[in-house]
């Protein structure tokens, strides 16, 4: 279980985020939603204590996460892997490095930068690359991929961190609709394969209620919603979008006015079964 208790940050005199309380059972996938500016990636950076809190508690497994120090700080950071919407890799280096980069915690930052991976490492690597789908380009350089095959790249890496949490701010948001919905199948694939708790801050509300467990909303910092996606009423919409959620439903659309995938850009029931036949070889 992690939780957050009256979690709170604040830039100067502003909260970014206010008082979140959340209990997020193992093996869940959380779907955060909100405004541009609505405090989602606050509140995931501040759970992989990339961000101070300036107030509350986080806690995992009973654990006081908050108080994590040195060693076990950069353990816990293994433990809740993140993954970014700029995806993060050196494009300099090939896939299988980036992917290994993944065991900094596990192998020792000097061996990681020396790259001394033992066999074993590598194949757990390879293994992780080929559970996107994107084993044959561990020898790539990582600049020559596309951002849908990056962003299973940093998934791989995440996953070779072992986590029992996985992060994810905006992870399709630079995508094209296919490539982000093989990213997001990806996510759920080893949110139900593995029992990794995925939390994953989306700018489109379909996607959150197709892929998710459990939908968090946040407005200016606050939570305002907590439910199943079946609770997310159109009115619910509203008070976490403002009128910008209007006709968001109705039209079939999401938070495309928000900061999300065009409406041109977004799936065809075409599109869909192509891409069911592509499966993850996508890119
Ligand atoms: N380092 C910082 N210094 C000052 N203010 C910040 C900082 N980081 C975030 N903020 C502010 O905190 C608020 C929440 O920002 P945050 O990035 O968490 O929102 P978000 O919901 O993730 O937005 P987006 O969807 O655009 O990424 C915003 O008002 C933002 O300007």
């Amino acid at each position: 279980m992690l939780t957050t208790e009256k979690l709170t940050k604040s830039f100067k005199t502003r909260n970014a985020v206010s008082d979140v309380s959340l209990s997020i059972p193992q093996g869940q996938m959380v779907g955060v939603i909100g405004r541009s500016g609505a405090g989602k990636s606050t509140l995931l950076r501040m759970v992989n204590r990339l961000a101070e809190p300036t107030d509350g508690r986080i806690t995992f497994e009973g654990r006081d996460v908050t108080a994590l120090r040195g060693s076990a700080l950069l353990e816990w950071r293994a433990t809740c892997a993140m993954v970014f919407q700029q995806f993060n890799l050196v494009g300099r280096l090939d896939v299988l490095t980036n992917v290994l980069t993944g065991r900094l915690y596990h192998h020792g930052f000097v061996a990681s930068m020396l790259q001394l991976f033992t066999a074993s490492e590598r194949a757990f690597a390879i293994r992780a690359l080929d559970r996107l789908g994107m084993a044959h380009t561990a020898l790539q350089q990582a600049d020559t991929l596309s951002g849908g095959q990056m962003q299973r790249v940093a998934i791989a890496r995440a996953l070779v961190q072992e986590p029992r949490i996985l992060l994810a701010d905006e992870p399709i948001a630079s995508l094209d609709p296919l490539n982000a919905k093989v990213v997001m199948d990806a996510l759920r694939t080893i949110n139900r394969e593995d029992g990794i708790t995925v939390v994953c801050n989306l700018h489109t509300l379909d996607t959150a209620r197709s892929y998710c467990d459990r939908i968090i909303g946040l407005k200016d910092g606050v939570l305002v919603f907590d439910g199943t996606p079946e609770m997310l009423t159109q009115e619910m919409a509203r008070e976490i979008y403002g009128a910008e959620a209007d006709g968001a439903f109705a039209e079939g659309l999401t938070s495309t006015s928000l900061g999300g995938v065009p409406a041109k850009q977004r799936l065809t029931e075409r599109d869909l079964a192509k891409n069911a036949q592509l499966g993850m070889a996508a890119s």
